[in-house]
């Protein structure tokens, strides 16, 4: 199977003497081009599993393949992270200072630009732009390095609805217009279900069950179809966990 293939990955944390078992033998396929979500409680592993792919943490066990890609990976984080000094094109060409091709890097940022619908904002700073600017702008950094793999850690966790839900629908377009594998942390169970293909329900650093998710884009949240595997998703979190939550109804679920 091309894609990325992880098999039997662990990462330790040492934290005032105690060890902490982040990720346990963590086995996971993400063909190419799939999307995938993953879902879990605070502290399940979701985002270390992320910085392991990205390479930004060293997994103590298992193996980490990336068969038949070419390596390229960009993350999005939570918080944009923009450098303040430089305007949204700079930040944004940050992702392709290695393209010698000075026409091709011109080309690649302006349709970025425009595909985020920030051609209008390209010279302005990031405090001058909103919350889901900003975020878009990250987004498009992201995008400038023409990744095959795009990892997404919780990246409209800090938006208001309007903003999520327009990126999350920008986010589908992008990834139906480009052959590109997405793996998108998510707390929100809804949000899971309306963009992966797959939803992973990790629980204490393992990934315990795997979710197809067979509906065609754009996916309608009050369809019956959509509720129920919304409902499947969280009754597999709960039954990991164990507990119940007794007074939330299971449109504003989250994890
Ligand atoms: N750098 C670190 N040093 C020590 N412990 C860490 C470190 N990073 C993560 N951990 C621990 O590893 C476990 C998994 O953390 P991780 O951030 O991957 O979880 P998460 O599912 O992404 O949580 P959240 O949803 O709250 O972001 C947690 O118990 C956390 O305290």
């Amino acid at each position: 199977m091309e894609g990325v293939l992880l098999s039997n990955i662990s990462k330790r944390f040492q934290v005032d003497g105690r060890t902490i078992g982040a990720l346990k033998r963590v086995k996971l396929s993400v063909p190419k081009g799939a999307f995938v979500s993953i879902v879990g409680y605070s502290g399940c592993g979701k985002t270390t599993l992320l910085n392991v792919i990205m390479g930004l943490q060293h997994s103590d066990e298992g193996s980490l393949f990336f068969d038949g890609m070419d390596g390229r990976t960009a993350m999005v984080f939570q918080e944009p992270r923009l450098v303040a000094a430089l305007s949204v094109e700079k930040n944004m060409a940050l992702a392709l200072k290695h393209e010698k091709n000075p026409a091709r890097k011109e080309m690649v940022l302006d349709h970025t630009l425009e595909v985020l619908g920030l051609t209008a904002f390209r010279k302005a700073l990031p405090c001058q732009l909103s919350g889901g600017m900003a975020q878009r702008v990250a987004l498009g950094r992201a995008l400038c390095r023409e990744p095959e793999l795009l990892l997404m850690d919780e990246p409209f966790g800090a938006l208001d609805a309007l903003n999520r839900k327009r990126l999350q629908e920008e986010l589908v377009r992008i990834y139906l217009d480009r052959e590109i594998t997405i793996l998108f942390v998510t707390h929100d169970v809804a949000e899971a279900v309306l963009l992966g293909r797959k939803v992973c329900v990790m629980d204490q650093g393992e990934v315990r069950l795997e979710i197809p998710v067979p509906l065609a884009y754009p996916r309608n949240p009050g369809s019956a179809e959509f509720i129920s595997l919304r409902e499947k998703v969280l009754e597999a979190i709960l039954r990991e966990d164990g507990s119940v939550l007794p007074h939330q109804t299971t449109e504003s679920r989250s994890v």
